[in-house]
């Protein structure tokens, strides 16, 4: 906007607007400067690529890298560049840091002055916080970047705890246009001035604006209005592990995030080796994935959810949900026993070709033969050892011909060693070389995948053998009609969530397959560690980025990870995400009273060994951000019923909209419907429906064609989702569906951020005003 056309301003609130305007302009023409630059080192750089002697070549890759790194990071963070900004007293100190800001927190002994019964103070100092930090043409700070230290008091001051701080500013702006801003009055006793004029304040509420908000099918960043609390937690040291629970609504998901991208800003060479997220389904990675790219980061952060973790290594994506019944046996730690089983037992079954009963060689011009008897014994002593089974394959060809050897009677022949060692390499020679010694081992030796094993286990009598003395005859049957019903013998078919750790685990004890893979170094990965640049010699040899992208892929081991829902991991899972982070540290966030597993005591101690003896660093989040107060009560009694005795979060807002309830006519799919466009029309954005998981296909079916703004969702889906409304069908059917019900059905109840509409069924027994039994008082 051009300053000659604008407007007078007339209101406060208009003064500061402008105010704002004018610095956001200096900042935008800040960047283009800078966009400039990043463009003629480009261009310069390709200039010096023609020269091509191989000094030349590293330094026009190493510029052109910088220079992409800017302007990738200028052009993708021009929306919404600038959020907020605090006023400062004079601090303690008075030093400056690095970035040109005052570093001491504490206002100077003189800051504040008594005169006349009043306190008074100057500003000397503004900040302006935004998603990157950009400097002026002397280097003094024209927007310091979120997560710099100098950052934190704009999080972290309270009225309590104001620090320097006097008024704290939420800017809201769209492109280069500031749209409002809200203050914060830090020290209200004070009158303070800033260039000879006394402190404007303008607006209450930016925080209870944001929450106020309409919803959308994707999450959105906090960074304008991280809490205290919330701050704490992103800003923890990365050593060790770092524990945060909190109930529904809290900010955890948000604020493990926001964490991803606060430590790669402070340690962007350590966390190169790569950050993975945790997300118990692929709706809530959809839904979360648009916030690190909003922060300006991605390329090193993965999010990936539990159901495809094992891609990369097992070459298998989850697509179904198991029965509870089912889940629980799959994720029990008690099923690495019957792995460890299956994985040696499958080798006797033939999977590829039938398992020769007997092997025939000639060696020196005279048959030997090794009968069954013998063969297993070979197998016996090879499997003795610890090595995981596809890689026990060479010392069982070693064991194989020192069996031949004995029985051939050869050694007795020979007195002296050296001719002894010599006439058995000539003997090992010969057999080696006969086309039906490798065919044997292959057949009698087979290199397992883990499907095959996983199919092998639809086999009852056989899982039984397996699982004897670790699963109840019981849970036996109904392990293998749950695995028979998907998968083939040979293990090809639809997988469920439950069966990637079991595969994961496999692919662990059976041993990679022996396929070499040619990794290069790359020498910009080296210089700073980023990946998501495209570099002329990406255009030029065209092959360097799907190599990388192929790399990304094929990572299994990350520098950190962070573990959203975590109370819901089963054993088996923790087994899989923490092989991913044997030397990493971690942020581990969830909510017990959230947990879908049915048994919390075997879930820790595997989470226990996931994490090691790694020091642990505990925090609590206490606000609920995402429910009206009208809302939380309802949810709160449920919460008392799964945990006695458990404090639930405060809810920060209230609308004065009392949860509704209905209850639901003969035909439910048509109720459900019913109530869904009910919802629509009271909301402008979101609708979720929550129904129990038995019901997930029908329920798409009834609100079909309602549009965009509805999603169906079953009970175990809706973790970690919100909606503007939610429509929760059937309290009781969801309850019932496993010994974690209860727990299920509180995270169904606290979705909404609006309004929330319960409608009952007649397992709910709902009395004259369609409340259900379980949410009466
Ligand atoms: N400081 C904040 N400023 C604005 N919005 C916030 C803040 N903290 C949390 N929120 C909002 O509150 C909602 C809940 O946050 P989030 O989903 O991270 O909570 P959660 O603790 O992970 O919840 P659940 O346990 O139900 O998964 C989100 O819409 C989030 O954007």
């Amino acid at each position: 906007m051009n300053a000659q056309y604008r407007a007078e301003p007339e209101t406060v609130r208009d003064r500061e607007v402008d105010a704002e305007q004018r610095h956001l302009e200096r900042v935008y023409r800040r960047l283009e400067e800078k966009i400039h630059e990043a463009e003629f080192l480009m261009d310069d750089a390709s200039k010096r690529a023609q020269v091509g002697t191989p000094g030349a070549l590293a330094e026009r890759d190493a510029q052109v890298f910088r220079a992409g790194i800017h302007l990738n990071r200028l052009n993708s963070e021009f929306e919404d560049f600038l959020f907020g900004r605090i006023d400062l007293l004079e601090g303690k100190t008075g030093e400056r840091g690095p970035d040109g800001a005052y570093t001491s927190v504490e206002p100077a002994d003189g800051a504040v002055r008594h005169e006349g019964g009043e306190q008074r103070a100057d500003i000397v100092e503004t900040l302006h916080i935004g998603r990157l930090g950009v400097l002026d043409a002397d280097y003094a700070p024209l927007v310091i970047d979120w997560r710099a230290p100098a950052a934190a008091p704009f999080y972290r001051s309270t009225p309590v705890a104001p620090g320097r701080v006097v008024r704290r500013r939420v800017i809201r702006s769209k492109g280069r246009r500031v749209l409002s801003v809200e203050d914060d009055l830090l020290r209200p006793e004070l009158k303070a001035r800033l260039g000879g004029e006394e402190l404007a304040v303008v607006g209450d509420g930016a925080l209870m604006a944001a929450l106020g908000q309409a919803r959308s099918h994707t999450m959105r960043d906090i960074v304008s209005s991280i809490q205290a609390e919330q701050d704490e937690v992103i800003r923890a040291p990365a050593a060790s592990v770092t524990e945060v629970e909190g109930g529904p609504g809290t900010g955890k998901t948000a604020v493990a995030l926001h964490r991803a991208a606060y430590l790669l800003y402070q340690d962007r060479r350590r966390y190169a080796g790569g950050i993975l997220i945790v997300s118990p389904t692929p709706l809530l990675v959809s839904y979360t994935e648009g916030v690190l790219p909003s922060l300006g980061e991605e390329g090193q952060v993965a999010i990936r959810a539990l159901g495809s973790l094992a891609e990369e290594t097992a070459g298998a994506e989850a697509t179904t949900y198991d029965a509870q019944s089912v889940a629980r046996i799959k994720g029990s730690a008690r099923m690495l026993k019957v792995l460890r089983k299956a994985a040696r037992g499958a080798l006797d079954l033939g999977l590829r070709t039938p398992v020769p009963e007997r092997l025939r060689v000639v060696a020196f011009g005279s048959r030997v033969e090794l009968d069954a008897e013998e063969l297993a014994a070979v197998r016996q002593q090879v499997l003795g050892g610890t090595a995981p089974v596809n890689l026990m394959r060479p010392r069982a060809r070693k064991l194989l011909l020192d069996a031949l050897w004995e029985k051939s009677g050869a050694r007795r022949r020979y007195e002296d060693p050296e001719l002894a060692a010599e006439a058995r390499q000539g003997f090992d020679e010969d057999i080696a070389g006969e086309d039906g010694f490798a065919a044997f081992l292959d057949a009698w030796w087979p290199e397992l995948t883990p499907r095959q094993v996983l199919g092998a286990m639809t086999d009852e009598a056989r899982l039984a053998r397996w699982s004897r003395r670790v699963l109840r005859p019981g849970e036996v049957r109904t392990l293998a009609r749950a695995l028979a019903a998907r998968l083939s013998v040979q293990g090809e078919g639809p997988l469920s969530v439950h069966d990637i750790a079991l595969l994961d685990e496999l692919r662990t004890l059976l041993g990679a397959p022996a396929r070499p893979r040619k990794r290069e170094l790359d020498p910009l990965d080296q210089l700073t560690g980023l990946e998501e640049l495209t570099t002329a010699a990406d255009r030029d040899g065209g092959g360097r980025r799907e190599r990388r992208a192929q790399e990304r892929t094929e990572r299994t081991e990350y520098a950190h990870v962070i573990v959203d829902e975590a109370q819901d991991l089963t054993p088996m899972q923790w087994r899989m995400v923490g092989r991913r982070g044997r030397h990493a540290t971690w942020t581990v966030v969830g909510d017990p009273a959230q947990s879908s597993w049915t048994d919390p005591d075997e879930a820790a101690a595997a989470r226990d060994e996931a994490l090691g003896k790694r020091p642990r660093r505990r925090f609590e989040l206490t606000v609920n951000y995402r429910n009206p107060a009208e809302l939380a009560v309802l949810a709160d009694r449920v919460l008392a019923l799964a945990m006695p005795g458990v404090a639930p979060p405060r809810a920060v807002r209230s609308t004065g909209i009392e949860p509704s309830f209905a209850v639901a006519g003969d035909d439910l799919g048509a109720s459900v419907r019913e109530s869904a466009a009910r919802l629509l029309a009271e909301v402008e954005g979101t609708v979720g429906v929550v129904v129990a998981m038995r019901r997930r296909g029908e329920v798409r079916e009834w609100l079909a064609g309602l549009g965009e703004r509805v999603v169906a969702l079953g009970s175990l889906e809706a973790k970690g989702l919100e909606y503007d409304a939610a429509l929760v069908v059937s309290p009781a059917e969801i309850a019932d569906e496993s010994p974690a019900g209860l727990r299920v059905l509180y995270v169904a109840l606290t979705r909404a951020t609006q309004r929330l509409l319960v409608l009952s069924a007649s397992p709910d027994l709902p009395d004259g005003d369609g409340v259900p039994d379980l949410l009466r008082e």
